[in-house]
Parts: C-alpha cells; structure tokens; sequence
C-alpha cells in the first residue's frame, strides 16, 4: 500500500505537486493520469525517496521509503527505461541488480521469461528497441518479487502489440495480490489498463476514482439550445449543473442529466429547441478535468471536487 498526505514539493518558484493526497491500494493497478508537467514523476520519485518532500509524507508499507528494511523487495520501480548502460547484454543488467539483492541466475531466467526477453538476453541493451528496453525496465523492477510496483509511463512509444503486452502483465501482477502504480498522460491507455483512476494537473489532485466511474460521470454531455441561452445557463448552473457554451445559442451541459434539465426547464417555463445526448471521447473528459485544474489555479475561484 502506497499512502500519499498533504505531499508537496516546491522546485524555486514551480509548485510541482501541491498538497495531494491519495492512497493506492493492493489487488488493483492504480493509474496515475495527468499531462505533461502535471507532478506524476516528481510524486513517484518522493514515493521512492529520491526526493524530498517540501511538505507531506509519501509511506509505502506504512513507513518511508528509506526506513524500509529491504526496500527493492518490497518496491520495485521502474523511472527511466533509459538507465542500462547501452554496452551491458540484458543478462548482465539483471544479474547485477540480482546480485545486489541476493538472488542469482535463477531469478534473472525467470523474469527474462516474464517480459519475453530470454531469445534477448544476451544482446547489448544499446541495440534494443525502445519496447525491448520497456520489458528490461520492468525485469529490473519485478527482480526482487516485491508487493509494490512503480512504473512511470511504461507505455511510452510502445507499438499496439507492446501495450497490450504491458497491459495483460500490469493486471496479472494486480490479481496476483500486488500494488501497481502506473503514470501515464493518456486518459484512452489508462482507462483500459487501470481500475482505480487518480487525475492530477498543474501538480493538484483533480479525481481520485474507480475507473468506471470516471467513464460514466464524464462519457456523455447533454447540448440543450433554446432563445434564452443567458437565463437557461443561470437555472441549469444554480441546479448544479456545469455549464459551457456550445455555439448557436447552445449550451453543454454537465452533472445534470436530460430528465432533470428537462424538468427545470419545464418549472422555469424556458423554451427549449434541442436537447440530446452526446458521446465524448475519453480524452476530451480528460482535457475537461485537468483543463479545470489549470483554472482553478488561475482564479482560484472554483474548488474542485474530489469524489473518494
Ligand atoms: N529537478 C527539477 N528541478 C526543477 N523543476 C522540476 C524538477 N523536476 C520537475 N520539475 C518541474 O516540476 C513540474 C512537474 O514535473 P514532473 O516531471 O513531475 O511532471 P510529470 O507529470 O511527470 O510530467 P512528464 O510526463 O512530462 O514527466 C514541471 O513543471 C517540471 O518542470
């Protein structure tokens, strides 16, 4: 169990990851979703303990990273599929790392199979595409057989057969009782993969979901038009609703459904012209969540909020 309180971190003037909070749990992978720049890797990297929090803790296994007793046993993480030394063979890369830890050859043959690297085993990592370099990073993550795993952005660059690839492992590892924390900046990859969701942008929590409900409450959008847009904009926001201009007198609206902007339009004797539901790709909901996280921190008028 990874718990995350109050974290913060400051780099000067840039606020990276700005008092969140949130815990990932055993049994499930748990995707870390926000745009570039959004503090995913900043917050891993505290998790980690390879930076210091400014404030807020960041525990695995109820204690800090630093204070565990074997930590690559119990954590096993994966930053930068970059780090192997470009002149070592995949075998000599784990075998250290092995080594370092108390395991020998055996473990290395046995997560050379578990990423399909064995036929690789003994080229240069130098000489590996960038989805063969994906496979060794999570190698060296899984040597230790630990219950909690950390993977920034292990979908990056790969071909469709590789996502799948990384897919199917993340979720075995998941059912296998196993904590599985991955980042990734797209919403389509991460709804697929992962079944709890937490969102970040501009270094702040924006939702922290099961993933399906993510989907539901965000999937759709209701467009109603009518001659009064001004006063429709005013009943449907004062109901609850999240309301944003749609073009042609049109608005979209959100957090009320169709029955109940029906009804209000029907109290408040609105004239209506248009009122249907439309379909919204995963990542225009994801523009949407993290799009108001910017705004927050521009105006610091709406507070977000954040449905455990
Ligand atoms: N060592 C550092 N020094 C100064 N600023 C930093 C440092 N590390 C990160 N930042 C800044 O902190 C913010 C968050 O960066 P971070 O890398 O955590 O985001 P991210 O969500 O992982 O994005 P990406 O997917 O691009 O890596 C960015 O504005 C980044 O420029």
């Amino acid at each position: 169990m990874i718990e995350i309180e109050h974290l913060t971190k400051r780099f000067g003037s840039t606020l990276a990851v700005d008092d969140i909070s949130f815990t990932v749990r055993p049994g499930l992978v748990t995707g870390f979703l926000g745009p570039n720049g959004a503090g995913k890797s900043t917050t891993m990297r505290m998790v980690l303990g390879l930076d210091r929090p400014t404030g807020g803790t960041a525990h695995v296994n109820g204690r800090s990273f630093v204070d565990l007793p074997s930590p690559a046993r119990a954590v096993g993480a994966m930053l930068d599929a970059g780090q192997v030394h470009p002149r070592r063979t995949a075998q000599a890369h784990l075998t250290a790392l092995a080594e370092t830890i108390g395991e020998g050859r055996v473990r290395v043959q046995q997560v050379l199979d578990l990423v399909g690297l064995t036929d690789q085993a003994r080229r240069r990592a130098g000489t590996f595409s960038l989805g063969m370099r994906q496979r060794l990073g999570i190698a060296a993550a899984l040597i230790g057989d630990p219950g909690i795993i950390v993977l920034d952005e292990p979908m990056n660059g790969l071909d469709p057969d590789g996502i799948i690839w990384v897919r199917s492992l993340l979720r075995r590892l998941a059912d296998e009782g196993r904590t599985v924390f991955v980042s990734s900046h797209l919403m389509g990859e991460m709804a697929q993969t992962a079944g709890h969701l937490v969102v970040v942008g501009r270094g702040r929590l924006v939702a922290d979901v099961p993933t399906d409900r993510l989907l539901s409450d965000h999937a759709s959008v209701v467009r109603v038009r009518g001659p009064e847009p001004t006063r429709l904009a005013r009943v449907l926001a004062d109901a609850g609703g999240t309301v944003e201009p749609a073009g042609d007198s049109a608005l979209h609206v959100t957090d009320l459904d169709p029955a109940q902007i029906a009804r209000l339009t029907l109290d408040h004797r609105l004239e209506v012209h248009e009122l249907v539901t439309e379909r919204r790709s995963l990542e225009d909901a994801f523009l949407e969540l993290t799009h108001d996280a910017t705004d927050y921190r521009a105006d610091h008028t709406t507070e977000r909020t954040v449905t455990p």
